[in-house]
């Protein structure tokens, strides 16, 4: 595949204040990608440098191989063929759909208009709503005009600033791969900022954790849930805990949890101390004894999973999440199991 978009040492930030620094990544065409990060880490300054909106501190933005931002180089957003969706929609409210989906299509005859949005309208399942105004549309119905907007120009790419954040979960995880659908059969290349790590999960080709201004990881999602990088990026990608342990030979360490025997060695020596990132779903509470004793404070009944909460002999509240009917009580003392095929372990 080739590159569509490269970001080489990007810094970007508002005048002179650095919000992200040194990012690098490519984007291959037709590839969707979700930027995840804490708050205020930087994401949408970067979606916007991408998109033109705001200049860049320095490196560069390669489009089609061509620099589009530099230092001294901005190429203005509507010659960057880069469409973008917001969060709040932003339909022009006086608008019908058929025209806010047309605003896009300047200079195109009435006949090519009209058989443009029936295309785009039927894309994005409401042919029949042309006629209807913003205010006439539910927020899912408004978010699918959004995006047939943005693509009425054709872009090779799309930028998503949280397009699905006003809507509630079942109709988020819902679009989210409708419009996964709709850009990987028209080969159109995105980049969405969330915050939603399943969203990310459910739209994207790879993922990238920005946090403490950098790009902390750039990979798959399953590159990302089974291979962090560090700590930042494990609790980024799916609920878990950092355990301290120390190595009793290459395939056992002891910890809180107990002493944990992984399946295959893992490069690390006897004496090394390890910070283990374990998820509750690794972990399994049982009746036998072991060497670790931890008492159930509280359990929750999730319909396909059983949530314990645990409190080790240090005290430390823990969570143990279970995929089979294992009723243990609250108040039971249990000994705990680490399934340990898959260690995340950084060095201290
Ligand atoms: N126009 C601006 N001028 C100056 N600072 C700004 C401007 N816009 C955003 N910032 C600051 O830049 C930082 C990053 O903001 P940004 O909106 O990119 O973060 P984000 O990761 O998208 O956040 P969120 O997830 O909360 O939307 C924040 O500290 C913010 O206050």
């Amino acid at each position: 595949m080739s590159s569509l978009l490269q970001l080489q040492s990007l810094s970007c930030g508002y005048e002179n204040t650095l919000i992200t620094e040194q990012l690098d990544l490519t984007l291959a065409a037709g590839e969707i990608a979700c930027l995840l990060g804490p708050s205020g880490c930087g994401k949408t300054t970067v979606l916007r440098a991408i998109a033109g909106f705001s200049p860049v501190l320095s490196g560069a933005i390669i489009k089609d191989g061509q620099p589009v931002s530099t230092p001294v180089f901005t190429l203005p957003p509507e010659q960057r063929e880069i469409g973008v969706v917001f969060q709040d929609y932003a339909l022009f409210p006086h608008l019908s759909v058929f025209d806010n989906i047309a605003f896009g299509l300047q200079g195109k005859s009435r006949a090519e208009k009209q058989r443009a949005v029936t295309e785009l309208l039927q894309l994005v399942e409401l042919p029949d709503l042309s006629d209807r105004y913003p205010h006439e549309l539910s927020g899912g119905q408004q978010q699918r005009v959004a995006l047939a907007r943005a693509l009425a120009p054709r872009p090779k790419l799309l930028l998503m600033d949280e397009p699905f954040s006003n809507l509630d979960t079942d109709l988020r995880r819902q679009l989210a791969l409708e419009v996964r659908g709709i850009l990987k059969d028209q080969g159109i290349a995105a980049i969405m900022v969330t915050h939603d790590q399943e969203e990310a999960f459910a739209i994207s080709d790879k993922i990238g954790i920005l946090a403490d201004r950098k790009l902390q990881q750039w990979g798959t999602p399953p590159e990302l849930y089974y291979h962090p990088v560090n700590p930042q990026v494990a609790g980024f990608v799916g609920k878990g805990e950092l355990y301290n342990g120390e190595c009793l030979n290459e395939t056992t360490v002891k910890t809180e949890l107990g002493t944990i025997e992984f399946a295959e060695p893992f490069g690390a020596s006897e004496g090394k101390k390890l910070s283990l990132f374990i998820r509750p779903a690794d972990i399994r509470p049982s009746i036998e004894h072991g060497d670790v004793m931890a008492r159930i404070e509280q359990k929750e009944f999730l319909g396909c999973s059983v949530v314990y909460q645990l409190s080790l002999p240090s005290g430390r509240q823990i969570e143990a999440e279970i995929y089979e009917p294992l009723m243990l009580d609250v108040g039971a003392e249990v000994s705990l199991h680490v399934a340990a095929h898959r260690p995340i372990a950084f060095e201290l």
